[in-house]
């Protein structure tokens, strides 16, 4: 009987397979040292050679990894609190659903809370960025651990509650991809906690630290790190206002909980997202008022496209008799779900990842045009968005076959209107 709901073998291998996941292991926690190693030197290029690894007793310390391990902790308090409501998750294969609770928000303002006390009582943030490379490193390290103990615990799991992305039955592919779809230790979910809190709340606590770190090295922080610092957050807290929303992303429905999201979410947009504030502290830019304003209104143009985008899709997706929606032309589709083809949808078939890529730019200008460096993150995630819109549209075309053609049709471009 539970036979028809095992999860079937993965056939189409995504990254280039186990080859492809195998270079991004090595890939990714290279990466995060190579940008912050390049950062912290004077000239900050990258056309120079990297300065070497330091070495590994210098990277290890016991006390950054006890205190990330404590921040890691109080988040996963925080999320256990029974404050915020509780919601069900997309229908499984076996026809359950999840339960997930929505406190991140909640749990932002008690860190906010935690934070602003520890600050009271003297606590110098500027600590992060004095151990920044030791922070790196630690998180590394919990992220394998993590990754380990997650595709041992995946080995005895039940084959239904496997992930129909990670489950091709090569250990190194699976391993990357994530072998269990929602992985929970009772109630605990692990990839829908460590999705928003811990690395996205730790990225908002890092740029805090660098405003500090600057503010103790010239006496006040300067307007374009208080740019950076100001539209990050922004992101961060819309995050978590709009908690829902993960539920129905590509991360929690499709990938398992795999070094891909373990890394990604505890080392990767914590140590990588925060490059621009961390640039500021050793290079400062001087900018003018015009150039800011011109900068806060690319971020507001973005922020708009994204956040309308997303609002319009998750509202007709939750009631598509929502007055706010219903004005909207559709495509019917088999499923009997229907396809928004005006609106922002019908501008392009990913709008909520060009206003993303809008605001990834706005975040990087303040730290002017004279290094590429702090340009990182517009290119990775443009890359990143162009790879997950393909991958997307192939799960689209799956699910919804013609009308998903018929869609195409009618709104022709997929991020970049009249360009791609
Ligand atoms: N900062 C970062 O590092 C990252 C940010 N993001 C952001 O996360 C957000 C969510 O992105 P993501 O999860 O990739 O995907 P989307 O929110 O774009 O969701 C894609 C899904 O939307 C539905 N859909 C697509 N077209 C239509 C349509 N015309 N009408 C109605 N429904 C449609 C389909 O699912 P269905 O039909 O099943 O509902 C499709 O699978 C984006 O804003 C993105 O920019 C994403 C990755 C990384
Ligand atoms: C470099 C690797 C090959 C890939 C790593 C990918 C991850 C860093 C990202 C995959 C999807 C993500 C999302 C967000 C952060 C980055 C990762 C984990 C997100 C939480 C950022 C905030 C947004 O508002 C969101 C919509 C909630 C994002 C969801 C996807």
């Amino acid at each position: 009987m539970m036979d028809r709901y095992k999860t079937p073998r993965t056939k189409e291998l995504e990254f280039g397979g186990p080859l492809g996941a195998m270079i991004l292991i090595f890939l990714m926690p290279a990466t995060i040292f190579y940008l912050l190693l390049t950062c912290r030197t004077e000239q900050a290029s990258v056309l120079n050679f990297p300065p070497p690894l330091p070495p590994l007793s210098t990277l290890w310390s016991p006390h950054t990894f006890l205190l990330l391990l404590a921040w890691v902790g109080l988040q996963a308090a925080l999320y256990m609190l029974p404050m915020g409501k509780v919601t069900e998750g997309i229908v499984l294969r076996d026809k359950s659903r999840l339960q997930y609770r929505i406190n991140a928000f909640h749990a932002m303002g008690v860190t906010a809370l935690v934070v602003g006390a520890g600050l009271a009582a003297g606590l110098r943030l500027s600590y992060i960025y004095d151990h920044f490379l030791q922070l790196a490193f630690s998180a590394l390290l919990l992220a394998f651990g993590l990754s380990f103990l997650l595709y041992f615990k995946s080995l005895f799991a039940p084959e239904t509650t496997l992930a129909p992305g990670g489950n091709s039955g090569n250990p190194i592919y699976d391993f990357f991809m994530g072998h269990e779809l929602n992985p929970r230790i009772g109630s605990f979910d692990l990839k829908y906690f460590c999705e928003l809190r811990p690395g996205l709340l730790g990225w908002a606590l890092v740029n805090m630290a660098m405003l500090m770190k600057e503010t103790e090295l010239r006496g006040s922080p300067s307007l374009a790190m208080l740019l950076v610092n100001a539209f990050q957050l922004l992101y961060v807290v819309d995050a978590l206002w709009n908690e829902e929303a993960i539920l129905t992303t590509m991360d929690i429905v499709h990938d398992g909980f795999g070094f891909m999201l373990v890394f990604g979410d505890l080392a990767w947009v914590p140590f990588t997202y925060s490059l621009q504030a961390y640039f500021l502290v050793n290079h400062p830019q001087k900018l003018s008022l015009s150039m800011a304003v011109g900068i806060l209104l690319l971020n507001g143009l973005g922020y708009c496209i994204f956040r309308s985008a997303n609002s319009q899709k998750n509202t007709f997706r939750r009631n598509p008799n929502d007055p706010r929606v219903t004005g909207l032309k559709t495509i019917p589709t088999a499923t009997g779900r229907r396809l928004l083809v005006s609106g922002w949808w019908g501008f392009v078939r990913h709008p909520n990842y060009l206003g993303d890529i809008i605001m990834a730019l706005a975040w990087s200008l303040p730290c002017g045009l004279t290094h590429v460096l702090p340009y990182f993150y517009v290119f990775y995630f443009t890359v990143l968005l162009i790879h997950r819109e393909a991958r997307d549209e192939h799960q689209c075309l799956r699910k919804y076959g013609l009308a998903w053609q018929e869609y195409c049709r009618r709104v022709p471009y997929r991020i970049f209107p009249y360009l791609y």
